[in-house]
């Protein structure tokens, strides 16, 4: 199957999210498509997949060209997309959600009342392949964010799209999982199918694309052969201009030798569905930035969640500064010394249907008045938009209209604002440009430089080994090993991921003395 776009543009209010953009994607080809945050990578794809109609510009399917004003109109076209953020039913099974995205026969076929023709055999296909070991009445709360992600996949898979659009599938999975996406995209087009990877992962294109074309403002303004590509060369294509932006400033780490731990975990048991965590004993000093590492899907959701006091105590206690925060027996409460990035912030950190600008208040809702005063809060939204490069850089927008990455620097933006003493922060960087990123690095950093302690959920073992002071692992939601990055190479780890190797034996209260943490510069 050849898709042809010819000279699309599509406008929402003053913004143009794609300028006359012109793209073949031929059968059995990768393509990446990369591009800043904002860049239009997922409006373009919209278009192909029937969600929003283009202003201008049409499609051609096969050298036809076609009207595709509906996702059901693009599946049957044989073009399927999987978003960043997932549409399953969480109190189904996996094998539940899989069945409820088969489309429903037509009422006059006889399908529609003997079943649509998949085996079981069929409808686990894919999932075996790609989730090994994931039992199929495993109920999709139960799932890591990895997990959700490979499922939504697998929908999409067992409706034998011709044409497959991912939106920044690997954002959320742990090497391996992403390893092994790699080879089923590399089968998919020997196999005759076309796949289109909206990616900022450098690793994505250099495994996987045949051609890489990169959107910057709403344009085109490259298409490469894997071949021509260097990782500067995107980056700059990327980013234009505004990919010089000054190193991270890592050099004037808070210095805490001596000082005692500014957040303590004690013994901390939680149990969410069938996750839980157990025991966990963590101190984190002022200024220190702890990495948790871990496959997806052992504990690190219940870990930030119950820190924060999204989810009550089993037995434990988190102390910040000697004072109690939470403890097992209590009424779980937020504070405003905490501040939190969630995971997927889309779902779980705004209201998609309020502006910037209330959303950047909800952080401090409790001490709003009855009649709030909107300049100052207008006043702080500008400053993130500015700080953070949020865009479109205006207020009063509904925060469900920026995109993935945009919606990300928001909330990060509003969580870092003000004083904080301890920061969780899941994935932070997740679907961010390279650029974006490195600001929500610079921006952790200064706060941690303020006496803010960092724990720092994240998949990307290069970035925590550049940037986090220490390194615990989270395996089957017990921590299993803790590194100093500079102690230790990335196979320590990965075998404490993998349970290789057991926690050393004074592991239980770390109540070392700080300094034996400090960062040897
Ligand atoms: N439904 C919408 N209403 C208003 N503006 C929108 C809408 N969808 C996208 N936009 C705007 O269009 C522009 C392109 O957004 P798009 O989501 O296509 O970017 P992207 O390259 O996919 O970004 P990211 O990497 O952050 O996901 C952005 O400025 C975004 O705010």
């Amino acid at each position: 199957m050849e898709i042809q776009l010819y000279n699309i543009t599509k406008k929402f209010g003053g913004v143009t999210a794609n300028d006359c953009i012109s793209l073949n994607i031929r059968q059995g080809e990768v393509i990446a498509l990369l591009g800043e945050n904002g860049a239009g990578k997922s409006t373009l794809m919209k278009m192909l997949f029937g969600l929003y109609p283009p202003d201008d510009g049409s499609i051609l399917v096969n050298g036809r060209e076609t009207i595709i004003d509906s996702p059901q109109k693009a599946m049957s076209l044989g073009i399927g997309m999987v978003f960043q953020q997932f549409n399953l039913v969480p109190a189904l099974s996996v094998l539940d959600n899989l069945l409820l995205a088969y489309p429903k026969p037509p009422f006059w076929t006889f399908r529609r009342w003997f079943g649509n023709g998949a085996s079981l055999r069929q409808v686990l296909l894919y999932l075996e392949e790609l989730a090994p070991g994931l039992a199929p009445n495993t109920l999709v709360r139960d799932l890591s964010v990895g997990q959700r992600q490979l499922l939504e996949l697998v929908k999409v898979l067992n409706l034998d799209a011709k044409v497959l659009i991912l939106d920044e599938p690997t954002s959320v999975l742990p090497p391996q999982e992403a390893e092994r996406l790699w080879g089923m995209i590399g089968k998919l087009a020997e196999a005759g199918r076309s796949v289109v990877l909206i990616t900022h992962k450098m690793q994505d294109v250099m495994a996987c694309a045949h051609r890489v074309v990169v959107m910057r403002a709403g344009q085109m303004v490259k298409t490469l052969e894997r071949e021509e590509c260097t990782e500067t060369s995107l980056v700059s294509l990327m980013m234009g201009d505004s990919s010089d932006r000054s190193p991270i400033d890592t050099d004037t780490l808070a210095d805490f030798a001596g000082k005692p731990p500014r957040i303590s975990i004690r013994n901390l048991s939680a149990r969410q569905g069938t996750q839980s965590i157990e025991d966990i004993n963590l101190d984190i000093g002022p200024g220190e930035i702890l990495g948790i590492a871990g496959i997806s899907g052992n504990g690190q959701h219940l870990l930030a969640d119950s820190l924060v006091g999204l989810t009550p105590l089993i037995r434990g206690e988190v102390i910040i500064d000697g004072i109690s925060l939470h403890s097992a027996g209590r009424a779980p409460q937020t504070s405003d010394q905490v501040a939190y990035v969630p995971e997927q912030p889309a779902v779980n950190a705004v209201a998609s249907d309020l502006s910037l600008t209330t959303n950047v208040a909800l952080s401090h809702f409790r001490n709003l008045s009855f009649f709030p005063d909107w300049r100052p809060e207008e006043e702080s939204t500008r400053d993130i938009i500015w700080r953070y490069q949020v865009r479109p850089d205006n207020p009063a927008l509904q925060a469900g209209r920026l995109s993935g990455g945009n919606l990300q620097k928001l909330v990060v933006g509003r969580e870092l604002q003000g004083q904080r003493d301890l920061i969780v922060a899941a994935y932070p960087t997740m679907g961010l440009d390279a650029g974006a990123a490195h600001d929500i690095y610079q921006a952790l950093f200064a706060k941690a430089r303020e006496g803010a302690s960092v724990l720092w959920i994240s998949e990307d073992l290069d970035d925590l080994m550049s940037y986090a002071h220490r390194i615990a692992v989270l395996q089957n939601g017990r921590i299993s090993g803790i590194f100093h990055p500079q102690q230790c190479d990335r196979l320590d780890i990965g075998r404490a991921m993998t349970g290789e190797q057991q926690a050393p034996s004074d592991f239980r209260h770390e109540n070392k003395p700080l300094e034996s943490y400090a960062r040897t510069a």
